[in-house]
């Protein structure tokens, strides 16, 4: 005889479906592990709008602006790549709501930077996070990568340790003050800019792997890597 879902049977039903449908994973979540190729196009979204940021910071070192035109130029290209390292180490280490460093740190890993680069590039994040550096403390750390006057292209060194020794007195008086019972804080910090150094070196070669696999930068990128 004719089987009939009662009203209630009706009911019951459709509650327990709602239900389910409610545990599904929202497709965007899901979508959230972008291809390589996405993460690759916002990754070079954040720097280029990183690099505007670093040109405004630069341009506010006292003494930066009245420094050799050429030498202002080889300065930024030369300290570019480091200086964004320690800033997107300080956005990795920042206390972030939960799921937004991750979804950084997947970026990163998941736009075709090979493997031998990946393990140096997360061990820099993490020992600039055990360093627990206070806003100031990385500014100056900053602004000092950025007036290393050792860099290719720059003429008048001396006017650039001119201008560098002063950020250095203070970054070491600032240790001392933050760090009191670290007395190689200051030491720490430094060591931290040849490690910066050697990821310049890396970074050069992801760079050139992006290209073989025709990956594009954007005009500022080109610019200041001199690629293209
Ligand atoms: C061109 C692009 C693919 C690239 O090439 N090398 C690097 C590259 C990589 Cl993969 C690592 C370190 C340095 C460089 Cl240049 C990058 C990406 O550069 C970045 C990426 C993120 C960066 C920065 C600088 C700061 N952050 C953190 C940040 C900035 C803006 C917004 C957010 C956010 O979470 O909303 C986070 C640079």
């Amino acid at each position: 005889d004719k089987v009939e879902i009662t009203k209630e049977q009706q009911v019951l039903m459709q509650a327990i479906l709602k239900a389910y449908e409610r545990h599904q994973i929202p497709q965007d979540v899901a979508k959230r592990l972008y291809s390589a190729e996405e993460n690759f196009l916002l990754l070079t979204e954040m720097a280029t709008s990183q690099v505007q940021v670093l040109v405004e910071f630069t341009k506010n070192i006292p003494g930066f602006l009245s420094l050799d035109h050429e030498d202002q130029i080889a300065l930024l290209k030369g300290s570019a790549v480091e200086a964004m390292f320690l800033r997107s180490a300080q956005v990795f280490n920042r206390k972030t709501p939960a799921g937004h460093t991750e979804v950084l740190e997947e970026r990163i890993r998941k736009s075709g930077i090979s493997e031998e680069f990946i393990k140096p590039m997360f061990n820099f994040y993490k020992s600039i996070g055990e360093l627990l550096m206070s806003p100031e403390e990385q500014a100056l750390l900053t602004a000092v990568t950025i007036l290393t006057p050792d860099r290719p292209y720059v003429k008048d060194h001396a006017a650039v340790e001119r201008l560098q020794e002063p950020m250095l007195e203070v970054l070491k008086k600032l240790c001392t003050l933050h760090h009191p019972h670290e007395p190689q804080y200051f030491a720490r910090l430094l060591g931290r800019l040849t490690e910066l150094r050697s990821l310049n070196h890396y970074h050069a070669e992801i760079i050139t792997s992006w290209r073989v696999n025709d990956h594009k930068f954007t005009p500022l990128l080109c610019e200041i890597w001199d690629v293209q």
